[in-house]
This record gives structure tokens, sequence and C-alpha cells, in this order.
């Protein structure tokens, strides 16, 4: 019922002018409709946590509730001036705030994570066992890790030996300035000094101090540049392994997860290797240098400062088993967050032309809420860590100390040493506690870098044969200045026994998801000169076709020849220099319109003032051509303002559907492809925009050997005057033949689509209908 209300006054709005559309906006900020008051209601009432408070949902409601203190409720002092009242009356800080995520009060939040480690330690069967295998496997990560990291993360030598050489520096300096501190704080304290122990405890104190801050200072900056490059390299690696995955990996996995996995994972990397690592190591060495200090000044009393350790290590290490485990739910929620995002920002039109908003935040909302619970259990088991380890060090160390006075007492050790021992007592215990905490986070991190690592060593199930050395292979035609020897005319040359361009021989595709195949036993071959129409209903497997001899799909069985080789054993550099796709709907590059045509050509001239590749002239010519030829001018003077150097696409200008679909052909054909297979090329659009497109596929027929097209579009295949038609059928061709032949035949599938589109027989077509 809200839905249908805010519908109407939406209608309203466009359709008359705005100001009534605010008074009714107003009035009903003075009077809160009842979806308002509902929502809000259940707010307050329940304490579920997930309990959206959406308190105002959809756009044109953005204009209530918090306008009700500043607007006056006389409506007549609402002036003409729509647009200014708009404006004033839309508080950009009030509607953020009108959507409150919701959190879990503070017990609540506790209780969970009380729950979750009572089942985490109680309730997880033989737990001991699972988490010893945990810790085998933990380290056989770490060492893969650690391998793949020197290795996929460029972390070699020539940045790790200087890192670990300025750390190792840095620790012994750290370690050995405890040593003047104890020195200095005797002299100043006894009195009993002579001035040149004072001067030496001094210039020790600063002769180490300063190294260790010199040290230190180019530790860090060494470690952070590790940890940058790492990320840069990994980032760019990953980036290039997920294009060369096959298209099925793009079905099952989806682009937000990927993005996630990008960005936030990849960081995890370059974090650790930058500061985790950096400080584990750090204090490790300090943790050493200062043991020795400890032994050398009283081993028995030494033999206590490490029981203590032991016992906080074992606490460290208890929690780092539980940090792990959280940390890689918490990164798979994530995934799933940006999945959630990813989806809602690729589908906004649909979203905000059925009014979705509120369900996407809530979808989003939902999945961040779990990454939040989890979360906030981390953070309560680091606090929990943080208090058990603390006190315990603070047991350790009185007790210490009441064993240091009793070991002056007996006249054991002077004072002098017992100082010393309880500085280097404080320094290792900081150090170990520290090694934990940093520990139990490079588990965390290792976590999510595997997936990483595992994204990038994917092997892709369709790739390139390892080598080629294939005679048919040839760049795309315009770099050899090939053109195409041989035209599409209506009618291949099958009849004079010539090898076809294209061979499909007993063809089945298989989906992962699907029970049936989206192909069965395909047997087709594709001839110089052919213009071929796949045809059927929807989901009869005509695009699975068009894609299987693109290589974007193998066949579980049989084979798909290309001139007589099998696909499988070409490049994609070969495959693409053969055949080229138009898409239905082809997307053009944030790019100038000569680099969108030239797409996957490399330039082949250098600009003699900077140095920089750019395309010769012989190129540009050659675009120029192939563009005028697709229906889009770019001569000086033309009507759409176009020049090859405009920049077109996502932040340049913006191109129609029939012209990206021109640009499109222009890519297409200036490569001149043996093959172009063309997606419903005139789909989407209008029969203006059509007409012109088939002009341009009617011209770009001259610049091929054959065409191999999708359609639904009957009208579509007289107007390209196809030569044949394979109707396809729930996977399995059903008729193959001449169109009109087929026409002719009232009883096949395709007289029976044809029908359906108001197409008959070309005796009873009037010569100039070329397309319905
Ligand atoms: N990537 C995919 N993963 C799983 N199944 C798929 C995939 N692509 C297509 N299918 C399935 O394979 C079958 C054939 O689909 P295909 O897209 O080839 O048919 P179509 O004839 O081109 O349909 P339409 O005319 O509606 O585009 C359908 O049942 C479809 O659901």
């Amino acid at each position: 019922m809200a839905t249908a209300c805010s519908f109407s006054a939406h209608h309203q709005h466009q359709t008359t002018s705005l100001s009534p559309f605010i008074i009714s906006r107003v009035k009903s900020s003075v009077q809160p409709h009842r979806r308002q008051t509902k929502i809000l209601t259940k707010h307050r009432s329940s304490s579920q946590y997930r309990n959206y408070r959406w308190i105002s949902a959809s756009p044109s409601s953005l204009w209530t509730t918090t306008t009700t203190t500043t607007v006056s409720t006389d409506f007549d002092t609402i002036n003409n001036d729509d647009d200014a009242v708009a404006s004033s009356l839309y508080d950009p800080f009030a509607t953020a705030n009108k959507i409150e995520p919701q959190t879990k009060p503070l017990p609540e939040s506790m209780s969970f994570y009380a729950k979750y480690l009572i089942n985490y330690f109680c309730k997880t069967p033989k737990l001991g066992k699972k988490i010893r295998g945990q810790r085998r496997a933990m380290w056989k990560k770490l060492n893969e890790q650690r391998k793949n990291v020197m290795t996929l993360a460029g972390y070699t030598s020539d940045i790790v030996t200087p890192s670990f050489g300025f750390l190792f520096l840095g620790a012994l300096m750290t370690s050995i300035v405890p040593n003047y501190w104890g020195k200095c704080i005797q002299c100043v304290a006894t009195l009993s000094a002579t001035k040149g122990q004072l001067l030496e405890a001094i210039v020790g104190l600063g002769v180490t101090s300063t190294l260790e801050a010199l040290f230190t200072g180019i530790r860090g900056s060494l470690f952070w540049i590790g940890g940058c490059r790492a990320n840069y390299n990994v980032r760019v690696k990953l980036h290039r392994s997920l294009l060369l995955q096959e298209a099925a990996f793009f079905d099952t996995n989806e682009t937000g997860y990927l993005l996630s996995r990008l960005n936030s994972d990849v960081n995890k990397i370059g974090q650790v290797i930058s500061y985790h690592v950096n400080v584990v190591l750090r204090q490790f060495a300090q943790f050493v240098f200062g043991s020795i200090y400890l032994i050398k000044i009283s081993p028995k009393l030494s033999l206590w400062t490490f029981a203590g350790i032991v016992l906080v290590a074992w606490l460290s290490a208890v929690y780092g088993d539980l940090a792990r485990q959280l940390a890689e739910k918490v990164q798979d929620t994530f995934a799933d967050a940006t999945a959630v995002a990813e989806t809602s920002f690729s589908m906004s039109e649909t979203i905000r032309a059925f009014d979705g908003a509120e369900i996407e935040s809530d979808k989003f909302e939902a999945a961040q809420s779990k990454a939040l619970e989890l979360e906030e259990v981390q953070a309560w088991a680091y606090g929990t860590h943080k208090f058990l380890s603390d006190t315990l060090q603070s047991i350790l160390q009185v007790g210490l100390l009441v064993a240091c006075w009793a070991v002056g007492k007996s006249g054991g050790l002077p004072a002098s040493e017992l100082t010393t021992f309880m500085f280097y007592t404080g320094f290792v215990l900081e150090s170990s506690n520290e090694v934990g905490d940093q520990w139990a986070k490079i588990q965390q991190a290792v976590g999510a870098s595997s997936s990483v690592f595992d994204l990038i060593k994917r092997i892709p199930v369709i790739r390139d044969p390892p080598a080629s050395g294939n005679a048919s292979a040839s760049a795309p035609g315009i770099v050899n200045g090939a053109e195409a020897d041989s035209v599409v005319t209506n009618g291949h040359d099958s009849a004079n026994n010539v090898a076809p361009i294209i061979a499909l021989k007993n063809v089945t595709v298989e989906y992962e998801a699907m029970e049936r195949p989206a192909l069965m036993g395909i047997n087709a071959n594709i001839y110089s000169g052919d213009r071929v129409a796949l045809v059927g209903r929807s989901g009869s497997g005509k695009s699975s076709m068009l894609r299987t001899m693109l290589r974007f799909y193998d066949p579980s069985v049989g084979a798909i020849e290309l001139d007589g080789q099998d696909l499988r054993k070409l490049t994609r550099a070969e495959t693409a220099s053969h055949v080229s796709l138009v898409e239905q709907e082809p997307h053009v590059f944030p790019m100038s319109l000569m680099e969108n045509v030239l797409y996957g050509i490399d330039k082949d001239d250098v600009d003699s003032e900077t140095g920089k590749p750019q395309y010769s002239a012989k190129y540009r010519k050659k675009v120029a051509d192939c563009l005028s030829l697709a229906g889009i001018p770019v001569e000086p003077g033309n009507e759409l303002g176009l020049t090859l150097d405009t920049r077109i696409g996502e932040g340049g200008r913006s191109l129609s559907g029939g012209q990206r679909q021109r640009v499109a052909i222009a890519r297409a054909i200036i490569r001149s492809p043996q093959l172009l297979l063309l997606d419903e090329p005139t789909a989407a659009l209008d029969s203006e925009s059509e007409r012109k497109v088939v002009e341009s596929l009617q011209k770009a027929m001259e610049q091929t050997k054959s065409m191999v097209m999708v359609t639904h579009r009957l009208g579509v295949v007289r107007s390209l005057d196809v030569n044949r038609v394979i109707v396809l059928d729930r996977g399995e061709i059903v008729e193959e033949g001449h169109p009109e032949d087929l026409l002719q035949d009232e009883g096949s599938l395709y007289a029976a689509i044809a029908r359906e589109q108001g197409i008959t027989k070309m005796s009873t077509l009037g010569q100039n209908q070329l397309t319905k």
C-alpha cells in the first residue's frame, strides 16, 4: 500500500508542477505516513540484531521527516522557484542518517563472544586434535607463502638483504641501550660513580640511541618499500592471471569477489611484509639479545623469566589459533559483501527503476553485519588475550622482583646487576609479548593471502597450447596489409570441395551447473563465402555455438577446427586474428575512437618528439576507412563531430547504441577476419539504427570471408542475404538450408518462427521489405 502511494506521488511529480509534490511531501512530514511509523515501531520493539532501520525508504521519502522543523506549515509561502525550494529541503546529512545500520548493544556483543568461545573450546569435537592439525597445516602454509612471497611478490634479495641487515643492526642497538640505561641510573642513584664512569655511560647511551634511531628509520623505510612492491607485483600478476581464466571461471566467481581479492586481500600481503614481519623479526632479535644479557647476569634467575615467557607464549598460541580461524571467516564474509555491492552498482539502473535501493542496501547491510559480528569477536578476543598476558607478565615481574630482592639480600648479586636484570626482564617480556601479538596477525594474513596466491597460480582450464608454431597463424590483416581475398558472397563454394573455414565435428558442449548439454552432436561446416544464421527458440544453444567457435568454452566431446586446425591447438592471438566478434551490446573502452577500433593491435610507429609509441599514418587511414565503411564518418566537418582522436566511452563522449555497434563493426573488420561472428547485432536497436547497422554489416561482409550470425529477427536474415540457416532446438540441429527453402516448408520450425514475426515467403513480400 505504501509503495502504491509512493508511486502515485512520484508519478504526479513527473506530470505536474513540482509545488504540489513538495506540498504533499511536506504534509507527509507533518503527518508521517504509515510506513514510516510502522518501521520505527518495529525498530523500537525489537532487540534482534538483524533489524534494518530504514526510517524512510523510497527516494520520494527523502523529502520527509527532517524538514518538519525548518519548513513552515503555511504552504502559501512556498514560491514558484521549485528548484530552490527543493534544494533547501534536501539535507544530505539527514538523508544519509535516515539509514541507521544496526549494531548490537555492547552487552549483547559480549554475550555473543562468550557463546562463540564456549562453542570454540567446548563444542568443537576433538578440538585439540583439530588444532594440532591446523597448526601443522599453518606451518606448511607459512612455508608455502614464504616461497610465494619470494617468487611472486618480488620480495627478492635486493630488498630483503638490506631490510634484514638494518633490522638486525637496529635490534642490536635496542638491546644494548638498557645496559647503558642501567649504568646511568646506577651512577645517578648511588652517587658513588666516578666522572669517567658517568661519561662512559652517557656517551654509550647517546651513541647506541642515535645508531638505534638511524637503523630503525632505514629499516622502517625498507620494509615499507618492500610491502608496497609486494602489493604492486601481486596485484598486477593477479589481474593478469584473472584475465587469462576461461569464461566459465567468471560464471562461478562474481566480480565483487574477485575485486575484493585484488584489493583488500592483496593489501594484507604488503601489510604483513611492511609491518608484521618487520615487528616480529625485530622483536625476536631483541628477545634473543636480551636473553643473552639475562643469562649473562644470572642463569638461575633467567630460568624463572623463561618459564614465565613460555606460559605467555602458550597463551599467545591459543589466541593465534582462534584469531586465524576468525580472520579467515571475516575475509570470506567481506568478499561476499563486496560481491553484493558490485551487483548493486552494476544493476544500478534496474534498482533505480524499481525503487530497489532499500532492498539492495538491506542485502549489503546483512552481508556487512556478518563481518562486523565476527570482527567484534576478534576485538573481544584481542582484549581477553591482552588482559591475560599482561596480568601474567605483571605477576611474573613481581615474582622476579621478590626473587631479585632475596638474591640481593643474600649477597648473591650486586644492586647494579639486579637493576640491569630487571630492565632486561621487562625488555624480553615485552619482546616476547609483541612477537605473540604479531604472530597472530601474520597467521590472520596468511589465510587471506593464500587465496590470492591460489588465484595467481590457477591454471586456466582453457589456455594457449605450450608452443604453437602454427603456419596458419598470422597477425591481424591490418598489420601485414592483407585484404580479404574473398568477400562474403551469397553462397559458399563447398561444391568445389574446398575445405571449410570452420568445422564443428560432433560437438557437445556442457556447462557445469546444467544437467543437459547445451549443444549435442553438432556437425556443421562454414565455408568461404558463407553467410550463416543460427536461429532457434530461446535457450536452444545458439550463443553457446557462437561462443564455442571463439573457444570461450571447449566442447566436452568432438572438436572445432579452424582452417583444419583444432582450436585447442591455436593460441588466443591466432584465433583472434582469424575470427572477429560483434557483440549484441558492444562496449567501448574509455579511449580514443582510433584506439577502440585498433584494440588488441600493437602500435607500429614512434612519435619523433616524445618517443612514445603511436599508430602510423597507414593505420590511421585504415581506421578511418573502416569507420566510414561501418557508417561512422570521421572526416573534418562530419555531422557527429567525431575525429579519430575523440575520446569515447566512460568519462569521454557517449555514443548511441547504434553508433557503438558500428564502432564494434569497424573493430571487427579492421582485422579482415576469415570468420565474422555476430551475436544478435541488431537486437538492442530501434528500426532506424537497425537499418544503419544492417547497411554497415553488408559493407563489412566485403572485408571478411564468411559470417555466422545469431539472430532472433528473421527480417535481418533476409536483409543480410543469408544463404544458409541452421535451426537449433534443445541443443541439436533440427533444420538446415536456404532460408527461403525453409520458409516453403510450412511445417518447419523456421517457418513457424517466421510466421510469429509476420515474415512470409519471398513471393508475397514487398521487394523493399528488408527487416521486420
Ligand atoms: N554460462 C552458462 N552456464 C550455465 N549454463 C548456461 C550458460 N550459458 C548458457 N547456458 C545454458 O545453456 C542453454 C543454451 O543457452 P544459450 O545461451 O546458448 O541459448 P540461446 O539459444 O543463445 O538463447 P537466447 O536466444 O535466449 O540467447 C540454456 O539452457 C542456458 O541456460
